[in-house]
């Protein structure tokens, strides 16, 4: 387990010490996040990593609904390379095992966290506020995380900030992390992150990597695929960045506030990131870097081409990159996490028959919940079945034919409590034969907005259909 331990020291003259690095192997969370469904959650829930969805294979539930070869899986976020990602050195704490011919590579990222979101116009800094209850900045660390061929991640706080980045790492379980103070600009920032991964000495448990990416905290929606891409073009070309089609026109206004000119929208792109670079390019780059564009700029690449005469390679990114930097942002960041952790609903049921009522269910689940995967299957008395359960879904319906004791639905909560996941506001739905027949459509509705609103007041709740 990695010691966190802030490195202070301004941006130049930064010492950097990182933190200790716990050498061995990169352990995935495969936590899932289990959404809310319609499971009582007879606790106050603990948040589920909404982003973080593992690659597991199908289990018995999958075996009990046709669906596509190798199981059903809650839509992810970032699709899992099924080639082996870059392994890092021979004694890589990584699950990767390089292809052959693939480059293996050190990589690091810094991930600037240390602004103040004067834009967002909240007191509390954008990366510290919170997405269904859970730190913006906890759903980024989650997405490197996933990417078990990035070695350490740097985070860069501003001193006040350290003791709330250090409890976010403890409550959500984050792993690989080394705090290192801010500076007062992005840039400085930056730098002081990568100074810290250029204390390659024998007591510093951070090595220099060959390729660093680095990463706006503020961006949750990153992908492997992207990462990859970066950091490849970046061992090619010495830098590489994300990019995607500007939505607006940029213009230049005269002295008098009246249009000057218009630039061609087609021929120009927005910078986004993650961006990649060859740790040498770029940490030469902030070490020649002048006052002035340490204090006003805004592009990392630009450096590596002003300083190191390296052209980036650029990389089209996805949609999702933006950077959550307007209050609406938030909201959209939200709603992005729910449309994902509610891609598929499992009905559990406490038979193992597929009897009239619940096909009847089903039918009408799948009309309500017409882009959701339903998936069916019996809560088996072997954890196995159940393991399988956790893994398949964010959302739970489960309905009681044989007993009404909710015996099963309890063992299953009791099981999502103890387990290391984490459970999204769930909501219990309490249905028995009869009356679900009856008000079937009802209850249909009721656990499709469930599913879709998660909202923490109905959290506990029995809703009795
Ligand atoms: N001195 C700074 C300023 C910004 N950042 C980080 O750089 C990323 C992108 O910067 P930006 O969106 O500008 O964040 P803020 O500076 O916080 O936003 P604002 O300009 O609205 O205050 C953010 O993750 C931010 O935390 C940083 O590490 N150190
Ligand atoms: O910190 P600001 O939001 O002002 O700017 C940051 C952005 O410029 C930056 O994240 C991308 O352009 C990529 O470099």
């Amino acid at each position: 387990m990695r010691r966190l331990r802030a490195a202070a020291g301004p941006a130049r003259e930064n010492r950097g010490a990182g933190s200790q690095r716990c050498p061995g192997r990169r352990t995935q969370r495969r936590g899932r996040a289990v959404g809310d469904g319609l499971l009582a959650q007879l606790r106050p829930p603990r948040l589920a990593s909404a982003l973080n969805t593992s690659s597991s294979a199908a289990g018995s539930l999958a075996a009990m609904e046709p669906g596509p070869p190798g199981g059903s899986r809650p839509a992810e976020p970032g699709r899992r390379l099924s080639g082996a990602p870059l392994a890092t050195s021979a004694s890589s704490r990584s699950a990767a095992r390089a292809e052959p011919g693939r480059l293996s590579l050190a990589v690091a990222a810094v991930l600037p966290a240390g602004g103040s979101g004067e834009r967002m116009g909240v007191p509390t800094p954008k990366q510290f506020c919170p997405i269904l209850d859970r730190p913006l900045i906890s759903y980024t660390l989650q997405a490197l995380e996933r990417v078990c061929w990035i070695k350490d991640i740097v985070v860069v706080v501003t001193r006040e900030n350290m003791e709330a980045m250090r409890s976010i790492i403890r409550k959500y379980q984050h792993k690989h992390i080394s705090l290192v103070e801010a500076g007062v600009t992005r840039h400085r920032s930056i730098f002081n992150g990568l100074n810290a991964l250029a204390q390659d000495q024998p007591d510093c448990k951070l090595c220099k990597p060959e390729v660093v990416i680095i990463h706006d905290a503020v961006r949750p929606f990153v992908e492997e695929d992207v990462l990859l891409k970066v950091v490849i073009a970046a061992k090619a070309h010495g830098a590489a960045g994300a990019i995607r089609p500007l939505v607006s026109t940029v213009i230049s206004p005269s002295a008098d506030g009246c249009l000057d000119h218009s630039l061609e929208r087609a021929r120009y792109r927005a910078s986004e990131m993650p961006q990649a670079f060859l740790f040498d390019v770029i940490y030469k780059a902030y070490q020649q870097c002048s006052d002035y564009d340490l204090e006003f700029g805004t592009e990392c690449l630009h450096l590596a081409l002003k300083y190191c005469d390296t052209k980036a390679k650029l990389v089209e990114g996805s949609p999702d990159l933006w950077k959550v930097t307007y209050k609406r942002d938030l909201y959209t960041a939200e709603s992005i996490i729910k449309e994902r952790i509610s891609q598929e609903l499992c009905v559990v049921m406490d038979t193992k028959e597929e009897k009239e009522p619940i096909s009847y269910l089903l039918e009408a689940l799948r009309n309500e919940l017409n882009h959701v995967k339903v998936t069916c299957g019996a809560l088996g008395y072997a954890g196995r079945d159940t393991q399988h359960i956790l893994e398949q879904c964010y959302s739970f319906a489960c309905v009681n034919f044989m007993t009404s004791d909710f015996h099963k639905t309890k063992k299953l909560l009791s099981m999502l409590e103890e387990s290391d996941l984490s459970i999204l506001y769930p909501v219990v739905v309490v249905s028995d034969e009869q009356k679900l027949q009856e008000t079937l459509t009802q209850g249909a509705i009721i656990i499709a907005a469930l599913i879709r609103e998660r909202s923490l007041g109905f959290v506990g709740q029995l809703l009795v259909a």
